[in-house]
Protein backbone atom coordinates (compact mmCIF):
# COMPACT_ATOMS: atom_id res chain seq x y z
CA UNK A 1 0.00 0.00 0.00
CA UNK A 2 1.32 3.35 -0.99
CA UNK A 3 2.12 5.71 2.01
CA UNK A 4 0.26 8.49 -0.12
CA UNK A 5 -2.96 6.74 -0.88
CA UNK A 6 -5.79 9.22 -0.36
CA UNK A 7 -9.20 8.49 0.93
CA UNK A 8 -12.70 9.85 -0.09
CA UNK A 9 -13.85 12.64 1.80
CA UNK A 10 -10.31 14.43 2.36
CA UNK A 11 -10.84 17.54 1.14
CA UNK A 12 -13.56 18.37 3.26
CA UNK A 13 -11.83 17.15 6.28
CA UNK A 14 -12.44 20.79 8.54
CA UNK A 15 -8.96 21.37 10.26
CA UNK A 16 -7.42 19.72 13.47
CA UNK A 17 -6.74 22.05 16.17
CA UNK A 18 -4.81 21.57 19.13
CA UNK A 19 -2.57 18.39 18.82
CA UNK A 20 0.94 20.05 18.72
CA UNK A 21 3.72 18.42 16.55
CA UNK A 22 6.62 17.51 17.77
CA UNK A 23 9.30 20.64 17.73
CA UNK A 24 12.00 18.82 16.56
CA UNK A 25 11.91 18.54 12.67
CA UNK A 26 12.28 15.29 11.05
CA UNK A 27 15.49 15.22 9.02
CA UNK A 28 13.41 14.45 5.04
CA UNK A 29 16.16 12.05 3.90
CA UNK A 30 15.79 8.54 5.98
CA UNK A 31 19.21 6.91 6.35
CA UNK A 32 19.40 3.22 7.54
CA UNK A 33 22.99 2.34 8.46
CA UNK A 34 23.48 -0.57 5.74
CA UNK A 35 24.16 -4.47 6.61
CA UNK A 36 26.86 -4.34 4.02
CA UNK A 37 28.58 -1.45 1.92
CA UNK A 38 27.43 -2.64 -1.19
CA UNK A 39 23.77 -1.65 0.20
CA UNK A 40 24.60 2.19 1.00
CA UNK A 41 22.58 3.28 -2.05
CA UNK A 42 19.86 1.35 -1.65
CA UNK A 43 19.43 2.69 2.04
CA UNK A 44 18.93 5.95 1.78
CA UNK A 45 15.37 6.76 1.08
CA UNK A 46 12.66 10.29 1.12
CA UNK A 47 10.47 10.42 4.09
CA UNK A 48 6.88 11.42 3.12
CA UNK A 49 5.39 14.56 4.15
CA UNK A 50 3.14 14.68 7.63
CA UNK A 51 -0.20 14.78 5.04
CA UNK A 52 0.89 11.58 3.07
CA UNK A 53 1.60 10.01 6.25
CA UNK A 54 -1.87 10.78 8.02
CA UNK A 55 -3.31 9.77 4.34
CA UNK A 56 -1.84 6.19 5.19
CA UNK A 57 -3.45 6.07 8.50
CA UNK A 58 -6.95 6.80 7.21
CA UNK A 59 -6.31 4.26 4.44
CA UNK A 60 -5.41 2.14 7.36
CA UNK A 61 -8.89 3.12 9.34
CA UNK A 62 -10.88 2.04 6.42
CA UNK A 63 -9.32 -1.37 5.84
CA UNK A 64 -9.94 -1.76 9.65
CA UNK A 65 -13.42 -0.98 8.80
CA UNK A 66 -14.47 2.21 9.91
CA UNK A 67 -14.71 5.96 8.95
CA UNK A 68 -12.03 7.76 8.87
CA UNK A 69 -14.51 11.18 8.78
CA UNK A 70 -16.91 10.28 11.83
CA UNK A 71 -15.76 13.08 14.63
CA UNK A 72 -13.73 10.68 17.03
CA UNK A 73 -11.35 9.68 14.41
CA UNK A 74 -10.61 12.81 12.81
CA UNK A 75 -7.79 13.69 14.98
CA UNK A 76 -6.37 10.04 14.89
CA UNK A 77 -4.07 10.27 12.08
CA UNK A 78 -2.48 13.41 13.58
CA UNK A 79 -2.13 11.19 16.70
CA UNK A 80 -0.56 7.93 15.48
CA UNK A 81 1.77 10.15 13.35
CA UNK A 82 2.73 12.00 16.54
CA UNK A 83 2.86 8.78 18.19
CA UNK A 84 4.85 6.86 15.76
CA UNK A 85 7.58 9.86 16.46
CA UNK A 86 7.59 7.78 19.61
CA UNK A 87 7.56 4.84 19.24
CA UNK A 88 10.46 5.21 16.67
CA UNK A 89 12.58 8.01 17.97
CA UNK A 90 15.00 5.63 17.90
CA UNK A 91 16.13 6.36 14.27
CA UNK A 92 17.06 9.78 15.18
CA UNK A 93 19.40 8.79 18.15
CA UNK A 94 23.18 7.35 17.34
CA UNK A 95 24.26 4.92 19.76
CA UNK A 96 28.02 5.26 19.02
CA UNK A 97 27.34 8.87 20.32
CA UNK A 98 25.51 7.94 23.24
CA UNK A 99 28.91 5.89 24.16
CA UNK A 100 31.21 8.56 23.37
CA UNK A 101 31.62 9.70 26.55
CA UNK A 102 33.28 7.46 29.39
CA UNK A 103 35.24 8.06 33.00
CA UNK A 104 38.87 6.71 33.07
CA UNK A 105 39.11 7.41 37.21
CA UNK A 106 37.58 4.49 38.43
CA UNK A 107 40.79 3.59 40.75
CA UNK A 108 41.49 0.35 38.85
CA UNK A 109 38.21 -1.22 38.93
CA UNK A 110 37.94 -4.22 36.76
CA UNK A 111 34.89 -5.78 38.23
CA UNK A 112 31.77 -6.31 36.34
CA UNK A 113 29.01 -3.66 35.64
CA UNK A 114 25.68 -4.91 35.41
CA UNK A 115 22.48 -2.98 34.78
CA UNK A 116 19.41 -4.86 34.96
CA UNK A 117 16.02 -4.91 34.57
CA UNK A 118 15.97 -1.92 31.97
CA UNK A 119 12.53 -1.75 30.44
CA UNK A 120 12.78 -2.55 27.18
CA UNK A 121 9.87 -0.68 24.30
CA UNK A 122 10.13 -2.00 21.12
CA UNK A 123 7.97 -3.04 18.35
CA UNK A 124 8.13 -6.54 16.01
CA UNK A 125 9.66 -5.89 12.43
CA UNK A 126 6.88 -8.15 11.11
CA UNK A 127 3.40 -7.12 12.82
CA UNK A 128 4.49 -3.56 14.06
CA UNK A 129 2.93 -5.06 17.46
CA UNK A 130 4.85 -4.36 20.61
CA UNK A 131 7.47 -6.13 22.16
CA UNK A 132 7.66 -5.45 25.94
CA UNK A 133 10.11 -6.91 28.53
CA UNK A 134 13.27 -6.51 30.32
CA UNK A 135 17.11 -5.79 29.29
CA UNK A 136 19.67 -7.05 31.00
CA UNK A 137 23.61 -5.66 30.19
CA UNK A 138 27.33 -6.34 32.05
CA UNK A 139 30.24 -5.59 30.86
CA UNK A 140 33.88 -6.07 32.13
CA UNK A 141 35.65 -2.55 31.67
CA UNK A 142 39.23 -2.11 30.20
CA UNK A 143 40.40 0.88 32.00
CA UNK A 144 37.43 3.00 31.68
CA UNK A 145 33.27 3.37 32.37
CA UNK A 146 30.31 4.77 31.30
CA UNK A 147 27.46 7.08 32.44
CA UNK A 148 25.49 3.93 33.28
CA UNK A 149 22.30 5.85 32.45
CA UNK A 150 23.77 5.59 29.05
CA UNK A 151 23.73 1.47 28.46
CA UNK A 152 19.87 2.18 29.02
CA UNK A 153 19.78 4.82 26.30
CA UNK A 154 21.13 2.74 23.88
CA UNK A 155 18.63 -0.03 24.23
CA UNK A 156 16.48 2.61 23.84
CA UNK A 157 18.00 3.82 20.94
CA UNK A 158 17.99 0.35 18.96
CA UNK A 159 14.36 -0.50 20.82
CA UNK A 160 12.59 2.21 19.53
CA UNK A 161 12.95 1.00 16.08
CA UNK A 162 11.11 -2.13 13.98
CA UNK A 163 12.98 -4.84 15.22
CA UNK A 164 13.23 -8.62 15.57
CA UNK A 165 14.77 -9.83 19.24
CA UNK A 166 17.84 -11.16 18.09
CA UNK A 167 19.03 -8.12 16.64
CA UNK A 168 18.25 -5.94 19.28
CA UNK A 169 20.03 -7.98 21.33
CA UNK A 170 23.22 -8.20 19.30
CA UNK A 171 23.27 -4.29 18.22
CA UNK A 172 23.31 -3.62 21.98
CA UNK A 173 25.96 -6.08 22.59
CA UNK A 174 28.03 -5.49 19.61
CA UNK A 175 27.87 -1.44 20.19
CA UNK A 176 28.71 -1.41 23.80
CA UNK A 177 31.77 -3.72 22.53
CA UNK A 178 32.97 -1.81 19.89
CA UNK A 179 32.98 1.94 20.99
CA UNK A 180 33.75 0.81 25.16
CA UNK A 181 36.28 -1.79 24.02
CA UNK A 182 35.91 -3.94 27.34
CA UNK A 183 36.90 -6.85 28.45
CA UNK A 184 33.41 -8.51 27.88
CA UNK A 185 29.95 -7.58 27.58
CA UNK A 186 27.11 -9.61 28.53
CA UNK A 187 23.66 -9.13 27.35
CA UNK A 188 19.93 -10.35 27.51
CA UNK A 189 16.56 -9.76 26.83
CA UNK A 190 13.58 -11.58 28.03
CA UNK A 191 10.00 -9.90 26.02
CA UNK A 192 6.62 -11.06 25.62
CA UNK A 193 5.69 -10.12 21.68
CA UNK A 194 2.11 -9.20 21.35
CA UNK A 195 1.99 -10.50 18.12
CA UNK A 196 2.18 -14.08 19.96
CA UNK A 197 -0.74 -12.70 22.81
CA UNK A 198 -2.85 -10.60 20.58
CA UNK A 199 -3.17 -12.26 17.57
CA UNK A 200 -2.05 -15.59 15.47
CA UNK A 201 -1.21 -17.95 18.01
CA UNK A 202 -2.47 -16.33 20.80
CA UNK A 203 -0.30 -17.66 23.76
CA UNK A 204 -0.05 -15.66 26.99
CA UNK A 205 2.39 -16.34 29.28
CA UNK A 206 4.86 -16.52 26.91
CA UNK A 207 8.74 -14.38 27.10
CA UNK A 208 11.48 -14.73 24.36
CA UNK A 209 14.77 -14.94 25.93
CA UNK A 210 18.00 -14.00 24.17
CA UNK A 211 21.02 -13.62 24.98
CA UNK A 212 24.88 -11.97 23.09
CA UNK A 213 28.00 -12.92 25.42
CA UNK A 214 31.43 -11.34 23.91
CA UNK A 215 34.68 -11.57 25.15
CA UNK A 216 35.27 -13.24 29.07
CA UNK A 217 31.29 -13.57 28.80
CA UNK A 218 31.62 -16.12 25.86
CA UNK A 219 35.34 -17.40 26.52
CA UNK A 220 35.21 -17.91 29.96
CA UNK A 221 32.54 -20.09 31.60
CA UNK A 222 32.71 -18.92 35.77
CA UNK A 223 32.45 -15.22 34.28
CA UNK A 224 29.50 -16.00 32.29
CA UNK A 225 27.66 -17.89 35.21
CA UNK A 226 28.53 -15.04 37.68
CA UNK A 227 26.40 -13.02 35.19
CA UNK A 228 23.72 -15.50 34.71
CA UNK A 229 23.56 -15.96 38.71
CA UNK A 230 23.65 -12.15 39.39
CA UNK A 231 20.55 -11.91 37.04
CA UNK A 232 18.58 -15.43 38.05
CA UNK A 233 16.04 -13.18 40.54
CA UNK A 234 14.62 -11.03 38.31
CA UNK A 235 13.64 -13.42 35.14
CA UNK A 236 10.88 -12.93 33.83
CA UNK A 237 9.62 -10.55 31.14
CA UNK A 238 7.79 -8.59 33.72
CA UNK A 239 4.15 -9.80 32.85
CA UNK A 240 3.44 -7.19 30.71
CA UNK A 241 2.31 -7.73 27.25
N1 LIG B 1 12.71 -14.99 15.62
C1 LIG B 1 11.83 -14.03 15.86
N2 LIG B 1 10.58 -14.16 15.38
C2 LIG B 1 9.71 -13.17 15.64
C3 LIG B 1 10.03 -12.04 16.38
N3 LIG B 1 8.92 -11.26 16.46
C4 LIG B 1 7.96 -11.92 15.80
N4 LIG B 1 8.42 -13.08 15.29
C5 LIG B 1 7.79 -14.14 14.51
O1 LIG B 1 7.88 -13.85 13.14
C6 LIG B 1 7.11 -14.81 12.47
C7 LIG B 1 6.55 -14.27 11.19
O2 LIG B 1 5.94 -15.39 10.57
P1 LIG B 1 5.03 -15.33 9.28
O3 LIG B 1 4.55 -16.71 8.99
O4 LIG B 1 5.75 -14.60 8.19
O5 LIG B 1 3.83 -14.38 9.74
P2 LIG B 1 2.38 -14.76 10.28
O6 LIG B 1 1.61 -15.51 9.24
O7 LIG B 1 1.74 -13.50 10.76
O8 LIG B 1 2.73 -15.75 11.49
P3 LIG B 1 1.94 -16.05 12.84
O9 LIG B 1 2.43 -15.08 13.86
O10 LIG B 1 2.35 -17.46 13.19
O11 LIG B 1 0.45 -15.91 12.57
C8 LIG B 1 6.07 -15.28 13.49
O12 LIG B 1 6.38 -16.62 13.78
C9 LIG B 1 6.33 -14.39 14.70
O13 LIG B 1 6.05 -15.03 15.92
C10 LIG B 1 11.36 -11.93 16.87
O14 LIG B 1 11.74 -10.96 17.52
N5 LIG B 1 12.22 -12.93 16.57
ZN1 LIG C 1 5.38 -9.90 15.31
Amino acid sequence: MSAATRTEGHAERPPSPGIALPERPLPVNIHLPAARPEDEKASTLQRPTQEQAEDAIRTLLLWAGDDPNREGLLDTPKRVAKAYREWFCGYEEDPVELLARSFEEVEGYDEMVLLRDIRVESMCEHHMCPIIGKAHIAYLPNGRVVGISKLARVVEAFGKRLQIQEKLTAQVANVINDVLKPKGVAVVFEAVHQCMTTRGVHKTGVSMVTSRMLGAFRDDASTRREFLSMIQGSRGAGGEG
